[in-house]
Parts: structure tokens; sequence; C-alpha cells
């Protein structure tokens, strides 16, 4: 039985970086939970925060509803494996993953026992005898998991243990650590900067911008509700469309969403209408994913979008089509890049702290009382759209073709110009 929870916990280091900013995040007995983010986030140090490898500077951690800041590591039964996993070169598969339960006194029978156990678990019963230079780095990998699990951990932090591998045993492996961490029941911390290994291995994803937690939710969740106009850039492929509109509220009749040269119409009975309506004469983004759109005829009524082909791609099993509609596309900027940093660390983001010294002035811009915060609102631009929609491989149609799409409405997301859902209670 194992549970965390995190309540307001932050980490600045030394030279003023945020690394973590008010996390809180509550993760289930037995719950895979992927911390998923671009390189420098803050995933990696809210792991080592709950591994006691770092203090947090501010909130609290608390495991199986006990605080833990006091412990020691070694006292809080966790067990973690990184992207550089070290092996004992000299020891063979079974004296490395038995080690720590020789370093703990278990007798060698025992020992023996759970060593197979385990080993046969990973699918690597048949290379106990060989010594870490023998092994693939898939089978290293395995080795790693298996000296980390054999001590039976409440919980399993895991921080990109994949990402030296090729791209075919990480699918493999992904199934097998999901399948492993489940079927031993324990609870599992997963660092990942892959949407994919996210999407697939979670039980619930919490996605990082920043050291700020933008949303927390089951893969289908996070992909169909995002929370934040970040988190709706930041998942999926293609990107989503994400599209500036102004809103024309027709009061009892319908809302009009309008793109440029061309418009939406919401029925007054859609749910989103009543949050939706504050926004009148206001700038407001709507997303719309490349399956929201089906290419229709072009004298189709309702919603749909009359465009013509930029440019086609062809992925095999389908074409995607990225169309011209004469709107202007919001481009939310460091999406999953390697986020430049001033000092040259792993993506530090610097902040004055001004809340901290109470000599600055609060943000204006950041929401209030939401998950969905969007740190640095400045940090979008503008270009004109290319509407991404899926055809079928190799369609009669090319570049310069005019295309009409129809648009499922009530598949569209809307955002404030700050990034936050608007139809927040819709999820
Ligand atoms: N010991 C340290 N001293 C100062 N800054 C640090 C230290 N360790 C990490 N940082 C900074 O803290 C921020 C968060 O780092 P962290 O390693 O948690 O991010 P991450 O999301 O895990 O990134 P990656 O995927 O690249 O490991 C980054 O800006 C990083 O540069």
């Amino acid at each position: 039985m194992s549970t965390v929870a995190l309540k307001d916990v932050t980490k600045i280091w030394p030279d003023g970086t945020f690394a973590v900013d008010n996390v809180s995040l509550e993760v289930q007995d037995g719950e895979f939970m992927v911390l998923l983010g671009p390189s420098g986030c803050g995933k990696s140090t809210v792991l080592r925060m709950i591994a006691g490898l770092e203090d947090p500077t501010g909130g609290e951690i608390l495991l199986n509803g006990e605080p833990v800041l006091e412990l020691p590591p070694r006292d809080r039964s966790i067990a973690m494996v990184f992207q550089d996993f070290a092996l004992y070169p000299h020891m063979t598969v079974a004296e490395n993953i038995g080690f720590p339960l020789k370093l703990s006194g278990v007798e060698p029978a025992p020992r023996q026992d759970r060593i197979g156990a385990i080993a046969g678990a990973l699918g690597i019963g048949e290379v106990l005898g060989r010594r870490p230079s023998q092994l693939s780095g898939g089978q290293r990998q395995r080795v790693a998991m298996g000296r980390a699990m054999v001590r039976r951990p409440g919980l399993f932090l895991m921080d990109e243990p994949l990402s030296n591998l090729d791209s075919g045993l990480r699918a493999e492996l992904r199934a097998e650590i999901t399948s492993m961490t489940r079927e031993l029941g324990v609870t599992t911390m997963y660092v990942t900067h892959d949407q994919a290994e996210a999407l697939t291995m979670a039980d619930r994803v919490a996605i990082m911008r920043k050291g700020i937690l933008q949303d927390v939710g089951t893969p289908t969740e996070v992909y169909r509700r995002p929370a934040t106009l970040y988190v709706a850039a930041f998942l999926g492929s293609p990107k989503m469309n994400l599209l500036e509109a102004s809103v024309y509220v027709h009061l009892d009749q319908y809302i009009g969403l309008n793109f440029g040269e061309q418009a939406l119409y919401l029925p007054w009975n859609d749910p989103r209408t009543r949050a939706l309506s504050r926004y009148h004469g206001e700038r407001i983004v709507v997303g719309i994913r490349a399956e929201a759109l089906t290419p229709v005829t072009p004298d189709t009524q309702g919603p749909v979008f009359q465009g013509r082909i930029r440019y086609l791609e062809h992925h095999g099993h389908e074409s995607l089509a990225y169309l011209d509609i004469g709107a202007t596309a919001i481009v939310v900027d460091e999406i999953g890049a390697q986020a430049a940093s001033p000092s040259g660390g792993g993506g530090a983001f610097k902040r004055v702290i001004q809340r901290l010294t109470g000599s600055g002035v609060p943000d204006p811009m950041a929401p209030q009382g939401q998950v969905g915060v969007l740190s640095d609102p400045g940090r979008h631009h503008r270009k004109p759209a290319e509407l991404s929609v899926r055809l079928a491989p190799y369609p009669a149609v090319s570049s310069g073709h005019p295309l009409a799409v129809s648009v499922r409405l009530d598949a569209i997301h809307l955002f404030d110009e700050r990034g936050a859902r608007i139809d927040v209670g819709w999820r």
C-alpha cells in the first residue's frame, strides 16, 4: 500500500530558478502516474524530492498520509530507476539483482527465489549468469528495474528509464513495465518527455510546464479535454489546430465564433454557451483536432470551413492536408523544445522571485482558482493558419485544390487569451 501526496510543493534553486512551482498532486495506491513535460519543466526535481534526494523549498510531501520530509531516503520504501542506470560490472545479473537483498541480510535461498521470480517477470531468466557487458541495452535496463523492484518497494520512481534505448525496444519495454507494475500492484511515478509513452502507459498523466502543473487526468481526459492551451498544443499528432476567433453573442439564438473570413455558430442549447457568453466582443482561441474535421462537398450546410489546400503530407496509412481558411493560428512557443536556458542548464526557467520578496506585483494575467495556469502568456505568436485535416492515403486532391471540411462542434476546445480552458466544468 502506498499513496503519494504533494501539497503546494515548491523548489527554488539557490540561483533563483523556480524548478517546481506550487505543485499539488495525489497519486493513489497502485496507480501508474506519468509526469510529462518538456526538458527542464521540473519533472525530475519532483521525483527527487519524493525520493528524498532534494529538499523542497516549500510545501509538504506525504507518503501513505504521513509527512516524510524529515525521513532520510532509505526509510521511505522507495525504489528509483534512472535513464543512465549503473549496474555493477563485475557482478552477474543474478548478483546485481540480488545485491539489495544481500545488503539487507536476506538468506541465500529466499534471495535466489526472489531473484528468479523477478527475472522471470522481466524476461531475463535466461541471462542470470551473464555480466552486464554481455547484455543488450534493453536487458541491462531490465536488470536495473529488477534490482530496484526486488526489495518490493512501496513506491517505484522511474526517471526516463527508456530514453537510452532504440524505438523498437522502448515500445516493447513500455508494455512490460506497465504490466509488471500492475501485476505487482506497486504505485509508480514515471517521468518522460515523450507523449506517446505517457499516453500509452499512464493511468493518469500530470503535465508540467516550467515548474507549473498544467493538467492532471487520464490519458483520454487530458487529450479530449485539455485544461490549458499549452496541454492542447503539447498533446497529439498532428498538433491541434489553434485558431484565433472573436466571440459574438446573439442572445437566446447562438454564439458566433468569427475566424476572419469564416465563422462557426454554437447553438444556444450548447452546454458551453454560458461560459462563452462572458467573452462577447473578445478574442479567444479555438482548438480543433484534425479528427474533428471531415471533408465534405462544398455545398454542405452547417458548421463547415471552406479552404484551399496549401500542401499535402503522405504518411502511408493516411494523408494530411493543410488548408488555408483565411484564419489566424496561435502558436504556443517552446512546445516540446529544449527550452533555452540563460544559465545553460537543462532548460532553466528563471523568474524574479516577486512573490517571495513581496516586492513585486502579482502577475495580472494569471488565471485564478483553477488548474491550468499558463505561466507566461506572452509566449504565443500568431501566423496564418494552416488547418490540418486527415485524408485517406493518396487522396484525389492536390495542392491548390479547394476543400470543404465540416467541423464537429462538440469536439472543439475553447481557451481564453491567457490559455485557460473556458468550458472548465464540461470535462
Ligand atoms: N542542482 C541544480 N541547481 C540549479 N538548477 C537546477 C539543478 N537541477 C536542476 N536545475 C534546474 O531546475 C529546472 C528543472 O530541472 P529538472 O531536471 O527537474 O527538469 P526535467 O523536466 O526533469 O528535465 P529533463 O527532462 O531535461 O531531465 C531546470 O531549469 C534545471 O536547469
